[in-house]
């Protein structure tokens, strides 16, 4: 045990528990070994919940996950060199997706790196991760690990949220330094208030507009200001449309979400109020066809050089979104601002069409399930299990149960995200979980799920409250088609004997195999009533789906009529 005595020295790893507790931090997601192992150790002694992992990459999704579920940075501990490499696959993506996740890394002695003596795993650990990362620092004394971590904590979650590398060599993690009070980070996320000019800028715009639409992204989400923003969409009564995990923010019967209106609002808005919502390919870059070459921008951001990225913005509101949201909420409380009634029933009636049109598909006789009708079994039963966080990943399984599956809360849907990563999902699912207490439902592509599969023992060890259901069509998008070359016009599609089932019931979980809607509505009920780990093997048509989902566009030439 250390010694609790200020004066007498300690190792650097009890400096760096002092440093992460002294900070708020009570869990750290993780692969332990040399040299980490006995920080892993410490951390626990001092009431720190540490959970191990099979791969590091799930372990740093799982860090992410939680950064952006509570606002507080994600902690993942990894070794050395191939565990430091395969959790930078996750700081990467916290950085593109705005998370604040910090990955601590063992790393090699410096002076051995420096001259490339061929050190135990070396690497320069530090240049490698630094394009990847919001920030990168090394610690190179125990004397500096509080000031390293509390570096790396202001710079994951300060202005845009992101990932940071905190870099701890083997010898000084080993060394030993006097004890002092580690820094308590004062603010580590300040407030940036918007100027009155740029919002009253925002104001006259709105107020010239005959079809406004607001965008809720992921950062909208990620603020934690979800009553201010309901009132400010319920103030313009414009439309809304949420990007997938802003989904909940307004839930998604609200009246006023146009949704199941996408691509006429898109199309025929002429001022787009775009709030923590970036203009990226998962929004056509605001490009005609997709939007009217005529729409003007309002954009609500923390990071000023992300206006102008794809459009014009012409009232850009720099500030943190809840700041942002109150003042322009003031401000059109003001204003002369109104809802456009003609507006909203054009939408209306669109979206009775394409409900109406989804509905046929979602209640469809079909044999083998497809994905449409496997995921109305899904939604039935959720609906009586509304504080249920969703994950999603696939291609096929991610776009149809965006579209599918409700989302009433905030923060209660976790997907692929901005760059479309696979393989987030068993980590998101355990962050979930751990950080939250809800039951968590992971509706997997079969091949997405493969990419993190393993840790359905992580679940297990834990007894975490996870269903996993895997959309089982045989395949990577799709079923293998035997002779699908042939001039045989219909080819036929193998379905692998795949039972994902059996996987779960070698580490305990329960395993459910469904065939039928009525099937998977049954085993969902069972397993979220018995709140265990549990894997539905939800069998799919494998000759349905379409290559990658939704983003089929992207791989060839854009279509007219797209989906
Ligand atoms: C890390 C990684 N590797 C590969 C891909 C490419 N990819 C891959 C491999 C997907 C899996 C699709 O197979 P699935 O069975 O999960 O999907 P369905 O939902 O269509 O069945 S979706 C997609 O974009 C990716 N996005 N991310």
């Amino acid at each position: 045990p250390e010694s609790e005595s200020e004066s007498e020295s300690v190792e650097g790893n009890t400096l760096v528990v002092d440093a992460l507790t002294a900070n708020g931090v009570s869990t750290i997601y993780g692969v332990v070994g040399i040299p980490v192992t006995d920080l892993a150790r410490t951390a626990q002694d001092r009431g720190v919940r540490y959970l191990g992992f099979r791969n590091e990459q799930a372990a740093g999704h799982a860090a992410a996950a939680a950064g952006y579920l509570t606002g507080r940075p994600g902690i993942c501990l990894t070794v050395s060199a191939p565990g430091f490499l395969n959790g930078l696959v996750a700081l990467a993506n916290a950085t593109v997706n705005c998370f604040p996740m910090i990955q601590i890394s063992g790393s090699s002695d410096r002076a051995i790196v420096d001259l490339e003596q061929g050190d135990y795993e070396e690497l320069d650990q530090v240049a490698t991760a630094r394009p990847f990362t919001k920030a990168a620092y090394r610690v190179d004394s125990p004397e500096l690990i509080g000031v390293g971590v509390g570096r790396a904590i202001r710079a994951a979650v300060s202005g845009r949220p992101g990932g940071v590398y905190l870099d701890l060599p083997a010898n000084v993690l080993s060394a030993s330094a006097v004890r002092t009070p580690p820094p308590q980070i004062v603010d580590p996320s300040p407030r940036q208030i918007p100027a009155p000019e740029s919002v009253d800028r925002a104001v006259a715009l709105l107020e010239q507009a005959r079809r406004p639409l607001i965008v809720l992204g992921k950062g909208a989400a990620y603020a934690r200001a979800d009553a201010v923003i309901r009132e400010l969409v319920e103030a313009t009564g414009a439309p809304f449309l949420p990007m997938s995990m802003a989904k909940g923010l307004l839930p998604d019967d609200h009246p006023q979400s146009a949704a199941a209106a996408r691509s006429l609002v898109l199309a025929r808005a002429d001022v787009v109020v775009l709030i923590g919502a970036r203009l990226n390919w998962l929004l056509d870059h605001g490009r005609p066809p997709r939007w009217s070459a005529d729409a003007r921008f309002i954009q609500l951001d923390i990071f000023a050089t992300e206006f102008d990225s794809n459009r014009p913005i012409e009232a850009p509101v720099l500030g943190d979104i809840a700041s942002s949201v109150a003042a322009l909420l003031a401000a059109i409380r003001r204003s002369r601002i109104a809802p456009v009634p003609e507006w909203r029933e054009q939408i209306e009636a669109s979206k009775r069409a394409n409900i109406k049109r989804m509905d046929a598909q979602l209640h469809a006789d079909v044999h083998p399930m497809d994905f449409a009708v496997a995921l109305r079994a899904i939604r039935d039963v959720l609906d009586d299990h509304r504080d249920a966080i969703v994950v999603s990943e696939g291609a096929n399984t991610l776009d149809s149960a965006r579209n599918i599956i409700p989302i009433y809360a905030p923060r209660h849907r976790l997907d692929a995200g901005t760059w479309g990563v696979m393989g987030v999902g068993l980590g998101y699912a355990i962050a979930a979980a751990v950080e939250t207490g809800e039951p968590v439902v992971a509706i997997e592509g079969d091949s997405a799920f493969g990419f993190s599969g393993m840790e359905i023992e992580t679940i297990c060890r834990y007894k975490l409250p996870v269903v996993v259901i895997v959309f089982n069509n045989g395949g990577v998008y799709r079923g293998d088609e035997v002779n699908a070359h042939s001039d045989d016009p219909a080819p036929t599609v193998l379905l692998h004997s795949s039972r994902y089932d059996t996987l779960i019931e070698a580490f305990g979980g329960i395993g459910y195999h469904a065939e039928t809607p009525a099937q998977v509505a049954a085993a969902l009920r069972s397993a979220l009533t018995t709140a265990a780990p549990a894997l539905i093997d939800c069998v799919i048509d494998p000759a349905v789906g379409t290559e990658s989902g939704h983003l089929q566009m992207l791989n060839r030439p854009a279509r007219e009529e797209e989906p």
